[in-house]
């Protein structure tokens, strides 16, 4: 029988037994583990400066300590089954992506499929471009992956309820037409650090990954420092994802986070797919972000769309870039353009005060919520307010009308947050977010993010790096 309440399935009233954990969940109600041990595959963990790894098992903590859900027995246990056994057969044809690595061609650790719900999205996945290279053209969603589509959807729907939606996301419902799924056949299969790409997704996706069969570990890390607690950059978070279980990846998590799954020293089996895991990530193919949407460089290959987090002065502005060297040999032509997200979404922008801080029209520094303290938009005063644009503070000041009509009025969904009106000017006071860190401390913060990505270049070579590796190619 499905459980019928979200609250239900938040509470995992038996946590697995997971042998591989440095720190395996205790009798006890605790369930979020610090241990300073590293795990299996060596990274950041292993320096001096990077915060201590954060392991954990529950719902609660999991949304404590980055942008997403989890969900415990998200499927009727029927469903689970036949959609894992479905998958397992399917799964038989998938193949393993291909890159170009420097100069010789290396493979995924893992297998690797697309699913597309309609024949429309078939035809344009068809068209889409990963690692510089066309991609077979998709499966259609099996009958199981259709029954499960509807539960994700109306769960991811009824959450993005009670969450504040930033005027880049997608507005009105959330939908799941395309699926990647993978399959990792035991313990030693894995996937790099990386973040989902934009190009065919849009800004700030939402995600709704399922986990079928063997327990794996998903690890998290943020390359943003949170401005209320730069201490946590770069730090390593694992989750425990079980059998039937569905970890929502919202925004910024494609923007701010990379993610990995990575190989483990076992697994325990589970009793349908043993060491196996399969895993589907179902995605909202978005409007206007379509091949045809999408420039190509002269390399005559369509680039990728990303969200720059490292440098400062251009933090979290789009652009697009040559994606070529997956492809030819490691040879890109270096192809970059700046993306005005506002003007390609249709939003209509109104600057009503001085910048201090001044940015580009076509940053989104200058929307309510960026820099993002957290994973929701927590520092948003009402529009009301009146502004002071005395030129030492930081003080930004800015109305942002959006053409979607879409929102209601505004609305609290808990004692700090207030929902994000999308008709109404809504400000953002920056001095008080820059009151609590130093520029400094926040220059610090930036480069152990930076730091920790050259220590994996060391650590992950042979897995993954982000920018270069496995890691950037998955999708
Ligand atoms: O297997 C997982 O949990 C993650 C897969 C993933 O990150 C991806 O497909 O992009
Ligand atoms: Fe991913």
């Amino acid at each position: 029988m499905p459980l019928t309440s979200i609250n239900d399935r938040l509470r995992w009233k038996e946590k697995p037994y997971d042998p591989t954990s440095p720190s395996p969940p205790s009798a006890t109600n605790s369930s979020t583990m610090l241990s300073s041990s590293s795990s299996s595959s060596s990274g950041p963990s292993t320096r001096k400066s990077a915060p201590k790894p954060l392991i954990l098992y529950s719902p609660e903590d999991v949304e404590r300590h980055c942008p997403c859900t989890l969900v415990f027995n998200v499927l009727s246990k029927d469903l689970a089954t036949r959609l894992l056994q479905a998958m397992l057969i399917d799964s038989e044809t998938w193949d393993r992506n291909r890159w170009w690595f420097f100069e010789r061609m290396v493979e995924s650790p893992h297998k690797r499929s697309y699913f597309a719900e309609h024949d429309d999205d078939m035809e344009e996945i068809a068209g889409w471009t990963y690692n510089g290279q066309k991609q077979e053209p998709p499966r259609r969603f099996l009958k199981e992956m259709e029954e499960a589509k509807l539960v994700i959807r109306k769960i991811v729907n009824d959450l993005r309820k009670t969450r504040a939606i930033h005027p880049y996301e997608v507005q009105g419902d959330w939908n799941c037409n395309v699926a990647a799924a993978n399959y990792y056949a035991h313990s030693k299969e894995s996937v790099g650090w990386h973040a989902d790409k934009l190009t065919y997704l849009g800004p700030r996706p939402t995600i709704g990954s399922l986990t079928l069969g063997a327990t794996r570990f998903f690890r998290v890390r943020k390359m943003v420092p949170d401005v209320r607690n730069p201490d946590t950059a770069g730090q390593l978070i694992s989750i425990a994802l079980p059998h039937n279980s569905l970890c929502i990846m919202w925004p910024p998590m494609q923007e701010e986070w990379k993610h990995e799954v990575p190989p483990q020293a076992r697994v325990t089996p589970h009793p349908i797919s043993g060491t196996a895991r399969i895993n589907i990530t179902f995605r909202l193919r978005r409007e206007g972000f379509s091949p045809a949407d999408t420039p190509v460089c002269k390399c005559g290959i369509a680039m990728v769309l990303r969200c720059v987090f490292k440098n400062k002065a251009n933090y979290g502005r789009y652009f697009y870039m040559c994606y070529a060297s997956g492809s030819q040999e490691g040879r890109t032509c270096g192809a970059f353009q700046w993306v005005d997200m506002e003007e390609k979404l249709g939003l209509v922008k109104k600057y009503s005060t001085s910048l201090s801080n001044s940015s580009s029209p076509s940053s989104p520094s200058s929307l309510p919520c960026l820099p993002s303290p957290s994973n929701t938009c927590t520092s948003i005063t009402p529009p009301s307010t009146s502004i002071s644009s005395t030129t030492a503070s930081t003080t930004v000041a800015v109305t942002v009308e959006t053409t979607l009509e879409s929102a209601g009025k505004p609305e609290a969904v808990n004692s700090n947050e207030k929902k994000l009106s999308m008709s109404q000017p809504a400000i953002c006071d920056m001095s008080k977010v820059k009151d609590q860190i130093e520029d400094k401390e926040q220059d610090q913060a930036l480069d152990l993010a930076n730091e920790l990505d050259d220590a994996d270049l060391v650590d992950l070579a042979d897995l993954s790096f982000e920018g270069i590796s496995e890691s950037d190619f998955a999708e």
